[in-house]
């Protein structure tokens, strides 16, 4: 009883969202469906126009042969041009509403809260938006107008065809099993099937992606050959899966189409007994012919686009619930002007899903204009601090607070714009230097953007043969991590925030190298809050003050 509710309520709930998402495409889809009607009518006049031409050669009928050809040429022409018409209007709407939809998803995903850990791989979103996008779209674009067209086919196959011989038509309903494709166990398994498949695409590509991002790595680990059997033990099951659902699939086809086939044969000795008894003209036979032909179209089309159609039930899911991962607050930014300090206040913080408290009652101002080196042993929940000042994370308890000498704002996603931060390694991106300085302030001139550089002990980057326009490939590969290290500082220079927060920025630094950026941070950027992760007391000692975390306060 629980589930076939639960399995009802979800169904409703996808065509729910299938009808909301697809607003602003839903008139130009029925305008396609209204295309395809047409074609339907245009085919149907066809038939009649041909049993009209046959009767009136046979002496069936008298009436003008040349206005009944010239009728056939004009049905030839009118299915000509709706066909063109429709195909090229589907694929119009279907593009835009792909595109839109991925759109829409990617923005959800970017913008979406983030709980210390992601709930979906990143493949498996990837995945989502690759496969699923497109199985919506067609179905609402394309398959569902189609429908519409294929349901008017049948019936006004059906009526003429009723009107020529009702028993006939009586007939031939009775001996094709369509009703089968519609059973709630035939749906059921489908769905189930569906899923499978879905979910299981998903780890293959969320395995491909993985072990491609991490190729080197794979190589050095000499992983290589478990990496290829695990996708091989994937794909494996994948197939499994998809055979089983073709067998199954196949094996309801074919009761449909066994029904077809008698349904044709029936109607062509109907005629044959017809004619050798005069009860039934040429004109009617071919009629009978192509009349069947066109209740069984649109029914052999049918049952090929009812799994189809399941999957969309599929895709909405997993739709669905990238569109309803809940977004971080929306808003206009709020910028506090001058020097900003920014005050944690009694702060408790645990992971979600862990009963360890990483941060428990810490405080501390981080007074405006200040350099603040923050040390402590790994795990003691140093980027976790800065994650809260970024208000990636919320505290449990106590308050993180950004101030001016006249203002005070509690930190949310906008007062980011007022934060600077350069994560811990590598977080360069595929395009050239100056792209990836300009991800700072788009807006940078040549002098600021060389300013920056030099500030983050950066210079060398002016001695490339191409200087600001060198090509680095994705995580800056070609760039020693040092060097990719300073540019990520200058990057984070460049960005209007008075707070710039650095996780380890000199890991890969040499020793002299780390206390130049240090003497340029501290002279060049005194506009700026500086808080600094580091393991280093070394450096601890050239920052203003220092923040010391321990494991055990938590
Ligand atoms: N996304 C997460 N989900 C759950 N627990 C986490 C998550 N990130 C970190 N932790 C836990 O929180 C604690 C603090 O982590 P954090 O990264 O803040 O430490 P850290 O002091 O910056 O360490 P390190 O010096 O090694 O970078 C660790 O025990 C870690 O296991």
């Amino acid at each position: 009883m629980y589930r076939d509710r639960d399995k009802e309520m979800r169904l409703r709930e996808c065509l729910g969202w299938l009808w909301k998402t697809s607003k602003g495409f839903r008139l130009p889809a029925v305008l396609n469906g209204l295309t395809g009607i047409l074609q339907v009518s245009v085919s149907l006049c066809f038939v009649w126009v041909c049993k009209y031409l046959i009767d009136i050669v046979t002496r069936h009928t008298e009436a003008s042969l040349y206005t009944g050809i010239a009728c056939l040429i004009g049905c030839i022409i009118a299915q000509l041009l709706l066909s063109v018409i429709s195909t090229r209007q589907g694929s119009r709407i279907e593009i835009r509403f792909r595109n839109r939809l991925r759109h829409q998803l990617f923005g959800r995903i970017l913008e979406s809260r983030w709980m210390g850990r992601e709930k979906l791989h990143s493949g498996d979103m990837l995945n989502r938006l690759v496969e699923d996008v497109p199985v919506i779209t067609a179905a609402l674009c394309r398959n569902i107008p189609a429908l519409f067209a294929t349901g008017v086919q049948l019936a006004g196959a059906l009526y003429f065809l009723y009107r020529l011989d009702p028993q006939l038509t009586g007939l031939l309903l009775f001996i094709t099993p369509v009703a089968l494709l519609f059973s709630k166990t035939y749906v059921r398994r489908m769905r189930r099937l569906s899923r499978e498949i879905r979910t299981t695409d998903s780890q293959v590509q969320s395995h491909l992606q993985e072990q491609i991002q991490h190729r080197i790595l794979i190589r050095t680990l000499e992983y290589t050959e478990q990496a290829e059997q695990a996708l091989a033990g994937l794909q494996a099951d994948l197939q499994r899966k998809v055979m089983r659902r073709t067998d199954f699939s196949i094996f309801s086809r074919i009761m449909v189409q066994t029904g077809f086939a008698a349904g044709y044969a029936t109607a062509f000795l109907w005629g044959i007994f017809g004619l050798y008894d005069g009860s039934v003209t040429f004109g009617m036979m071919t009629a009978f012919l192509q009349l069947v032909a066109q209740v069984q179209r649109p029914m052999v089309e049918l049952s090929r686009q009812i799994p189809a159609f399941i999957q969309v039930f599929t895709a909405t899911e997993r739709l669905e619930e990238l569109s309803s991962l809940s977004p971080e607050e929306q808003g206009e930014a709020v910028r506090l002007q001058g020097r900003l300090g920014i005050c944690l206040k009694d702060v408790d913080y645990s992971y979600p899903g862990s009963s360890r408290k990483v941060l428990q009652g810490f405080s501390h101002d981080f007074l405006p204009g200040s350099l603040t080196a923050v040390v402590g042993e790994t795990g003691a929940g140093k980027s976790t601090m800065l994650r809260l000042m970024l208000a990636l994370l919320k505290p449990d308890r106590g308050s993180v607070t950004l101030y001016n000498g006249k203002e005070r704002e509690e930190v949310s996603p906008l007062t980011r714009c007022n934060l600077s931060y350069v994560p811990q390694g590598n977080t360069l991106i595929s395009g050239t230097i100056r792209d990836n300085l300009l991800l700072g302030k788009p807006e940078a001139t040549e002098a600021e953007l060389q300013a920056a550089l030099h500030t983050a002990v950066a210079d060398f980057v002016m001695t490339l043969p191409e200087g600001l326009d060198t090509l680095c490939g994705e995580q800056g590969a070609g760039l020693s991590e040092g060097q990719a290290q300073r540019i990520a500082i200058a990057r984070g220079l460049l960005r209007p925030g008075s707070i710039l927060l650095l996780d380890e920025p000199t890991s890969s630094l040499d020793e002299e190298t780390e206390r130049k950026l240090l003497e340029r941070l501290s002279r060049q950027v005194q506009d700026k809050t500086l808080i600094l992760i580091t393991h280093r007391e070394t450096i601890a000692q050239l920052c203003t003050s220092a923040v010391r975390l321990h494991k055990e306060d938590a």
